[in-house]
């Protein structure tokens, strides 16, 4: 496909995020109705949808409206390209500028781009960090790898994955962590992967998981287990751990027997988890506002009925998991959320239910840390 075809293959496509699709869907959808497009088309596409719905305020202003063509106008001006070059209408390029669209000016300030509704809790979540914090969100999330130290050590990680063109930097923060700085595309083919050396994650629940209160042999819950990417990280951590994985969903744990048996963990999957736990970690359904970079659609979906939706559904697991939590043992309540309601507020009325439990620690990460917007909040029952 040529540069102009891509443009209109993107455009095609966030005409149906906009319209109100599921990005991954909608580039699915253009997928399988275009066999002619190579991996490298796919993945151009890709990348201009996803530029464009992180910047989709900033990029209206330039292009002048808010559906996919505009967008697209905008992404070329703020590149400083012209969009005539390209907008040529000649074979599968998108159609010629009209008048209005090439005297477009852009006037008054950039806007932040996130949705209006939002921005009074986002600046309150977050304070004087608010606006960069918003600023990193228009930028591509950095790709991080998890170095699982029951396969093998991160020089051994290191060395295996460069041989496949995958170059990585470990984090200053954590020695288990490597940020892939090229060949991100080759990674789920790669040994190390398929051995069970390395995993995706992002840094920030790495670093939430690398100092929970655990001991060797403990017995603990995931409730919320998902895919089981904290199971298997709390598996490298501390040895010997008896690992339970619990999700109200259980087709959502559909690949984490295969993703143990690779990592050489053993979990056991449980649909009714009996107590008590010296850990229950609640890493619960949230907004994901602190993953917008990754999941740049998500920021336009999310409505405030479906946050508050979000927020009783969090009260209630916490009061669930509460009740699986061995006397003296902790409850770890984690979300991939900057915003303070499905954090601090949260926690503070929680506590303020349950005067069993006590505040151990409370932290926030945030993209100006390099990965993605998280929070834990770790909590003590009484003896
Ligand atoms: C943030 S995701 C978990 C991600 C996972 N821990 C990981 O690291 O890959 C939240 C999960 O909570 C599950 N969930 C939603 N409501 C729940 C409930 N009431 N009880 C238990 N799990 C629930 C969802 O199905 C979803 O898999």
């Amino acid at each position: 496909m040529t540069p102009a075809a891509r443009i209109a293959a993107a455009i095609g496509v966030l005409d149906r995020v906009i319209a109100g699709q599921p990005a991954e869907q909608a580039l699915l959808q253009w997928s399988r109705s275009s066999r002619f497009a190579g991996s490298g088309d796919r993945a151009a596409v890709r990348d201009h949808v996803f530029e464009a719905l992180r910047r989709r305020n900033s990029l209206a202003r330039l292009g002048g409206g808010g559906d996919g063509r505009a967008l697209m106008i905008g992404l070329m001006r703020e590149a400083d390209c012209d969009p005539a070059d390209l907008f040529t209408g000649d074979g599968h390029a998108p159609p010629p500028l009209s008048a209005a669209e090439r005297d477009w000016q852009a006037t008054g300030d950039p806007e932040t781009d996130l949705p209006a509704w939002l921005l009074p809790s986002w600046r309150e979540s977050l304070g004087e960090d608010a606006d960069a914090i918003a600023a990193a969100m228009g930028h591509r999330a950095p790709v991080w790898l998890r170095v699982n130290p029951l396969r093998g050590d991160t020089p051994q990680a290191v060395a295996m994955l460069a041989q496949e063109g995958i170059e990585t930097r470990p984090a200053p923060q954590l020695a288990t962590a490597l940020r892939v700085t090229a060949g991100e595309r080759r990674i789920q083919q790669a040994a190390a992967y398929r051995a069970g050396l390395v995993e995706v994650q992002d840094l920030s629940p790495q670093l939430a998981c690398a100092d929970l209160p655990l001991a060797s042999g403990d017995r603990v819950l995931d409730f919320c287990a998902g895919g089981g990417g904290k199971t298997l990280a709390l598996a490298g951590i501390v040895p010997d751990l008896q690992l339970v994985a619990h999700d109200a969903d259980p087709a959502r744990m559909r690949d984490l027997p295969a993703r143990a048996l690779r990592a050489g963990v053993q979990v056991q999957v449980s649909r009714q988890p009996q107590g008590p736990f010296r850990l229950v970690l609640a890493d619960v359904p949230c907004s994901g506002s602190g993953t917008w970079r990754r999941q740049p659609d998500a920021r336009w979906r999310l409505t405030p009925g479906l946050l508050e939706g979000l927020l009783g559904a969090q009260a209630q697991i916490l009061d669930r998991c509460a009740g699986l939590v061995a006397p003296g043992g902790h409850l770890a309540y984690m979300t991939c959320s900057l915003l303070r309601d499905e954090n601090d507020h949260q926690i503070a009325a929680f506590l303020a239910r349950n005067p069993l439990f006590s505040e151990v620690s409370r932290t926030l990460w945030t993209p100006l840390q390099a990965g993605d917007g998280f929070f834990r909040a770790i909590l003590r029952r009484a003896s």
